[in-house]
């Protein structure tokens, strides 16, 4: 593309994949022509596709106050070309106006409109000329929270009447921000290879093995490659953590493997059966772990977890499932453009498919941990207390004393463990919130099959 800077280039090219539905940001952000990119460009591309995703509803009640006919479907490479400026006038501030614009006006002409590249920057000239966002301090109706944080209307409103107004005031900043990056160490050394990498780590919000990135691209480190770390978001590893040990274990929903990893890690001579439906995610995730020391015990599987035919042969199965990923939105900051409150149900029924499904994997005296990324009831208690329904040979069990074992067995540091008894026990279950906890948010419950 001429005249545009190749950040510019390769952000617009994966904000056009997403917009058409075809791909994840989060994928996308790894193909090789982000990685062909320097070290200061690919944090520029990673800026504008993440926080043109994040703040889109925002731009894009902007843009379509300023279009002539506000109801004109715009094309998407139009659509992105506005957004991708719009971003950079409102959101960041060392981009120089004619560089937002002038490149915009660029990308537009990759269209057959011969109109488009004039109304871009007609457009674009306008919103450089207007206020930026204001502050969001003493917000008290839904609306302008959602408003003001760039969230679908009917999710904010779920999160008010559910948690609070000002948790989901927390939830909503949260989203609006680059994830924290979190490392699991993985060797004695790993910290200090990664220090002599310029790599500056804070600790983890509860993990003793973790630890916070607060500056530097650990993605270009030697220890990443060689596996002294591995990059793992901290609530993540804490749902592996508590699903805890068996000689026979099956990871229902396992792809891309991160919490596969911390049972075969907790759990060298086990034999782990991880199952994914997608060939694709399955593939890769075989391919990273497979080279790893604690690769060998694990037998990867493709297969739909809802009609697996299962012995009651697992003392110990996971099950991670699918879900709407509503408590990672600061990582996957499209979901929130492409979920529908109707797919709730959609999904209540796939994990209770999945989880009905598993649970007759489960020997006497064996456990589960059913797990989601999803904020929302319908996707955590209520597929559980629908499971348990339809079965009387299961029960839940606390998870305050599954906090306990594993800050006896080490794996929590003090605060870490005092956080997750104050603020992370909800009705025996576990639940992160992203904001209140600095990482995604998780919901996790343990059921057990009395011996
Ligand atoms: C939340 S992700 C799992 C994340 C994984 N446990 C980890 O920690 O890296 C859910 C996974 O479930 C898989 N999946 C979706 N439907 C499934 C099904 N019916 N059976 C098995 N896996 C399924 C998806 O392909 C996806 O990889």
């Amino acid at each position: 593309m001429n005249g545009v800077a190749p950040a510019r280039a390769v952000a617009f090219e994966i904000l056009l994949k997403v917009e058409r539905s075809a791909g994840n940001s989060d994928e996308l952000l790894y193909q090789p022509a982000v990685a062909r990119l320097s070290s200061q460009d690919r944090n520029l591309a990673t800026n504008l596709v993440m926080g043109t995703l994040r703040w889109q509803i925002a731009l894009d009640t902007r843009i379509t106050a300023l279009l002539t006919r506000p109801n004109t479907q715009l094309d998407p490479v139009v659509k992105i070309a506005l957004r991708l400026g719009a971003f950079q006038l409102l959101y960041l501030d060392r981009v120089p106006v004619y560089a937002a614009i002038g490149e915009s006006v660029e990308l537009a002409k990759g269209t057959a409109n011969k109109f488009a590249a004039g109304m871009v920057n007609a457009i674009l000239r306008k919103i450089a000329a207007q206020p930026k966002p204001g502050a969001t301090s003493g917000i008290i109706k839904t609306a302008d929270l959602a408003e003001a944080f760039a969230h679908p209307q009917w999710l904010v409103e779920r999160w008010v009447k559910n948690f609070g107004l000002q948790t989901a005031l927390r939830i909503c900043e949260y989203d609006q921000q680059p994830a924290p990056v979190f490392v699991r160490l993985m060797t004695r050394d790993a910290e200090q290879a990664l220090l002599q990498e310029a790599i500056e780590l804070a600790p983890g919000n509860f993990l003793v093995n973790v630890r916070r990135v607060t500056s530097g691209d650990v993605s270009a480190t030697t220890a990443l490659k060689n596996g002294r770390v591995r990059i793992q978001d901290e609530g993540s590893q804490l749902i592996a953590e508590i699903a805890g040990h068996g000689m026979r274990i099956l990871d229902a929903c396992a792809a891309p493997g991160g919490k596969t990893a911390i049972l075969a890690e907790r759990n060298p001579d086990a034999s782990i059966i991880a199952c994914d439906v997608s060939k694709r995610r399955l593939a890769k995730m075989q391919q990273v772990l497979q080279n790893t020391s604690y690769g060998p015990g694990i037998n990867f599987k493709l297969a739909d977890a809802a009609t697996l035919t299962l012995r009651p042969e697992f003392d110990l199965v996971l099950c991670d499932a699918p879900c709407s990923g509503t408590g990672t939105l600061a990582r996957n900051p499209e979901i929130r453009h492409r979920l529908r409150p109707e797919e709730l149900k959609r999904q209540y029924d796939r994990q209770v498919a999945i989880l009905n499904c598993v649970m007759g994997g489960i020997k006497a005296g064996g456990r589960l941990l059913y797990s989601t990324c999803s904020l929302e009831p319908e996707e955590n208690d209520l597929v559980v207390r629908e499971c348990l329904n339809r079965r009387d040979d299961f029960e839940m069990i606390r998870l305050d004393q599954e906090i306990e074992r594993i800050a006896g067995a080490g794996v929590l540091h003090a605060e870490g463990a005092d956080t997750l008894r104050a603020t992370t026990l909800v009705n025996g279950c576990l639940r992160t919130l992203p904001g209140v906890h600095a990482c995604d948010g998780f919901f996790a419950a343990l059921l057990v099959r009395p011996a």
